[in-house]
C-alpha cells in the first residue's frame, strides 16, 4: 500500500532549544527567588505556528535537560498546536504519553550522557518494547513514527512494528556535509526514504537539518515532514522566530 502525501513538504520545529535557554535560570527560581522564567517555550510555539510551523515537535528528555513536563501538558492542551513528542522507549514515558495525548509520538533512544540524540532507535534490537509501546499508541489513536537510521533492517521492522511513520535519523548526513561521506550518507537516506514509502510508511526526517543543507535534504523522495530545532532556533536569535520558520518552509518547498 502506498501513501498520500501532501503536495507542501511539513514543517515541525523543535522548540527544545527555547527551553534549554530557559533552563539556564530555572533553578534560581526553583530556589525561591521568583522572577520571571524566560523564555516561553510554549509562547513561542505560537508564533511558529503563526509564521507557517505545521507542527510542534519536544523531546521530553529523562533527564529533564530543557523541555519540562509542564510544557508538554500546555502544548498538547492548545488546540491551535500539532504536538509531536520525543520520548524514551519506556513504560513511565509510556504513560505520560497515554496522559498527556500528544498527536504523536516519536521513538528515540536516549543515553543521559549524549550531547544530542547520537543514533536512530535499534527498533530490531529493542523490537518487543517497541511494539508495546506502538501498539498502545495505536489503541489510543495516538500515532508512533520511529526515529531510525537509514538502514535496510531497521525500516523493515519498523513496517512489521505497526508504527505507520518512520524519521530518518539526518544527523550522519549532517555531520558528513563538508566531507567525502556527504555523498553516500545522502545515497543512504534516498534508499531508506525509497523503501520505507515502498513498505507503506509516512516517511519524515530531522536532526542536523540547516538553512544550508535543506537545498539538499528536501531532493529525497517522498518526504512527508521534516522536523528542524537547532538551527531555527540559533537563526531566531538574529532574525526573529517568525523570519526563520518562514524562511526554512520556503527553502524547504523551493
Ligand atoms: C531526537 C532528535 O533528534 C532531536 O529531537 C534531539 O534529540 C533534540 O534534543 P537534544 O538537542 O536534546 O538532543
Ligand atoms: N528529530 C529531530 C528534531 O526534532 C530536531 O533536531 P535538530 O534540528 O535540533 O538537530
Amino acid at each position: 500500500m502506498l501513501v498520500n502525501l501532501p503536495l507542501m513538504l511539513l514543517l515541525g520545529v523543535n522548540i527544545d532549544h527555547a527551553a534549554t535557554l530557559r533552563q539556564a535560570r530555572y533553578r534560581q527560581v526553583d530556589a525561591g527567588f521568583g522572577g520571571l522564567v524566560e523564555p516561553d517555550p510554549v509562547a513561542l510555539a505560537g508564533l511558529c505556528e503563526q509564521a507557517g510551523a505545521d507542527g510542534i515537535t519536544v523531546h521530553l528528555r529523562e533527564d529533564r535537560r530543557h523541555i519540562q513536563d509542564e510544557d508538554v501538558r500546555l502544548l498538547a492542551a492548545s488546540h491551535s498546536t500539532r504536538l509531536n513528542l520525543e520520548m524514551a522507549c519506556t513504560p513511565a514515558m509510556t504513560e505520560l504519553a497515554l496522559r498527556l495525548r500528544p498527536h504523536s509520538v516519536c521513538l528515540v533512544p536516549e543515553s543521559r550522557e549524549e550531547i544530542t540524540t547520537e543514533g536512530g532507535l535499534d527498533v530490531v534490537k529493542h523490537r518487543d518494547k517497541v511494539a508495546r509501546v506502538t501498539d498502545a499508541m495505536n489503541a489510543a489513536g495516538i500515532k508512533t513514527s520511529l526515529f531510525i537510521d537509514p538502514d535496510p533492517e531497521q525500516i523493515a521492522m519498523s513496517a512489521q512494528l505497526r508504527a505507520p511513520w518512520i524519521e530518518l535519523h539526518t544527523g550522519a548526513y549532517a555531520n558528513a556535509y563538508h566531507l567525502p561521506g556527504r555523498g553516500p550518507e545522502l545515497a543512504r537516506l534516498v534508499a531508506g526514504a525509497e523503501q520505507g514509502h515502498a513498505l507503506g510508511l509516512v516517511v519524515n526526517a530531522g536532526h542536523g537539518i540547516n538553512y544550508i543543507n535543506i537545498t539538499e535534504v528536501r531532493t529525497i523522495p517522498h518526504l512527508h515532514e521534516l522536523n528542524i530545532g537547532h538551527s531555527i532556533i540559533s537563526r531566531a536569535l538574529f532574525t526573529g522566530i517568525a523570519e526563520a520558520v518562514r524562511t526554512m518552509k520556503a527553502l524547504m518547498n523551493a
